[in-house]
């Protein structure tokens, strides 16, 4: 099956003007901390890079990466999370702070927060740009939520489909092409 992009869900201005307040947020309760701020790639290097411009450097920001894929070339998880990449960080003692592009099952952020906790920070928060509802399969605490979003499969701002759409600057639907 093929797909196709459909409306935009979510323009760039309205994306520019959310991930400004979540900044501000973050400043705001992290201020006169140091914070490890871990990107799930590859899905939130977009997110992450625009969020962590907008922290004030009131917050010690280090920044971290890990890699999952459950997706593949499909719209559908495996239910099987991979970590492709581990952070390079100990982050024992340390406030962190786990961003992500996107919880739809909620099988990778569940995971994720259980693999981080084990390595015992001193906090563990975790920040998402969307989130779908309607599709959690397994639930975990979001302390930073850009957009509630409806049961579509959703592209650009860094989330793909078969790898493709990622550099769009709006987030779109894609479905089945006719
Ligand atoms: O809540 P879930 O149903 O687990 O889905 C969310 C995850 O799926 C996507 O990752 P993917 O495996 O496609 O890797 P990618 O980030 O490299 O696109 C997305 O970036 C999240 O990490
Ligand atoms: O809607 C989505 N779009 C892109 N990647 C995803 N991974 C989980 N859900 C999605």
């Amino acid at each position: 099956m093929s797909y196709e992009l459909n409306e935009v869900l979510l323009s760039e201005g309205v994306i520019k003007d959310r991930v400004r307040e979540l900044g501000r947020q973050i400043s705001r309760d992290y201020a006169g901390k140091e914070l490890i701020v871990i990107g799930v790639l590859k899905g939130a290097v977009i997110f992450l890079s625009d969020l962590v411009r907008c922290i004030d450097n009131s917050v010690k920001v280090k920044i971290d990466f890990l890699a999952v894929s459950s997706y593949g070339a499909s719209t559908k998880t495996s239910g099987i999370v991979r970590i492709v990449k581990d952070i390079d960080s100990d982050i024992k003692g340390c406030e962190v702070l786990i961003v992500e592009d996107i919880m739809d099952t909620g099988l990778t952020l569940s995971y994720l927060y259980r693999l981080m906790m084990e390595r015992q920070p001193r906090g563990l928060r975790i920040c998402v740009l969307l989130d779908k509802p309607d599709r959690h399969q397994a639930e975990v605490n979001i302390d930073y939520c850009g957009f509630t979003i409806p049961d579509e499969f959703v592209v650009g701002y860094g989330l793909d489909y078969a790898g493709l759409w990622r550099n769009l600057p709006s987030i779109y639907i894609v479905r089945p092409s006719m």
